[in-house]
């Protein structure tokens, strides 16, 4: 199956800024692809050229096959959906009527308005102008916006920004919903704790440079990042630190109910068998590092590298 998105040696600069340096990247169909970078990393100027509101200086981009800014431009962008990161209306028409409006402009049945403000849990406000709508409200009408006439592609510009938890649980909910029907996400995000399981995929950008791309336990693999391991017991003896530290392996913290270790990702099995020998030994729990960690440690090699 062809890529949804494929960038070849895509590259933009403004004047002598080189916003994006030429990186290659795909995302294929059904897959959420998480795209992640300090402000001023290049996220809006590459997502911008998915879109077709920005041309490349080098390189190729490609969305459904197509050119975004070629000939068919236009119906192409009715198979895209697009949530900006500042979301903003006309205060004075009501949920019912912004939608209707970008149905127009989407040339899509407003019969579909309808269903979206169901889905995206507006349905009771539907009527209410839009100024009176909480931040949370506005960005699920961004994202029933964003949903009209079932796009392959959605590109969500930090769409759980401004909302509860429970309201950033059902925007994940709607994307893995979506991702299950085949449509392919891109996801630009800062929020990163509890996105894991949603993303199938990471970019991750610093200073206009692709650092790093893969899945979470691919990024793992390349960042060779410790893992935590906390085992917990009763009298426990921390003399077992000279055997750990044998194999690599660093405590962290001690007392008599709980060890915190480090350990090197090769070291782990060891780790494991040193620890189930100890019959003190009740609970052991293993953490591999968080996307945050992952993201935290490509950025810092990204930004030292740049500064030699
Ligand atoms: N139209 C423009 N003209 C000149 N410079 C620009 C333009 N658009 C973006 N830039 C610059 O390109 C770089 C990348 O910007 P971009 O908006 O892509 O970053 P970002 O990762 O989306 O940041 P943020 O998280 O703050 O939205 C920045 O240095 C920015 O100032």
């Amino acid at each position: 199956m062809s890529s949804v998105v494929s960038l070849h040696q895509a590259g933009r600069s403004f004047g002598k800024l080189e916003a994006l340096k030429p990186l290659t990247l795909s995302v294929e169909p059904g897959e959420v692809l998480g795209l992640l970078g300090h402000n001023g990393a290049g996220k809006s100027t590459m997502m911008k050229m998915v879109l077709g509101v920005l041309a490349p200086s080098t390189g190729s981009v490609k969305v459904l096959g197509e050119d975004p800014r070629g000939a068919n431009a236009h119906t192409l962008r009715t198979r895209l959906g697009y949530l900006p990161e500042n979301v903003s209306f006309y205060d004075n028409l009501n949920g019912r009527e912004v939608l209707h409006y970008f149905a127009r402009l989407k040339r899509i049945d407003r019969r579909q308005a309808d269903q979206l403000l169901e889905r995206v849990g507006l349905a009771h406000a539907a009527d209410r102008r839009v100024r009176t709508y909480s931040k949370g409200m506005r960005q699920r009408l961004g994202l029933a916006q964003a949903l009209l006439g079932e796009p392959r592609l959605l590109v969500l510009d930090e769409p759980t920004v401004g909302l509860d938890p429970m309201a950033v649980l059902d925007v994940y909910g709607m994307i893995d919903e979506l991702r299950g029907k085949g449509t392919s996400v891109i996801l630009c995000s800062h929020v990163l704790p509890g996105v894991e399981p949603y993303i199938d995929r990471v970019a991750i950008l610093c200073q206009g440079q692709l650092l790093a791309t893969g899945t979470i336990d691919e990024l793992r693999q390349q960042a060779g990042l410790p893992l935590r391991i906390e085992a917990r017991g009763e009298e426990l003896d921390a003399r077992l630190g000279h055997q750990l530290a044998e194999i690599a392996v660093q405590l962290v913290s001690h007392d008599r109910q709980q060890l915190l270790l480090e350990s090197p990702p090769a070291s782990k099995l060891d780790a494991l068998r040193l620890l189930l020998q100890q019959p003190s030994i009740s609970d052991i729990n293993v953490q591999a590092p968080a996307l945050d960690a992952l993201y935290a440690h490509f950025d810092t090699v990204g930004r030292s590298a740049e500064a030699h």
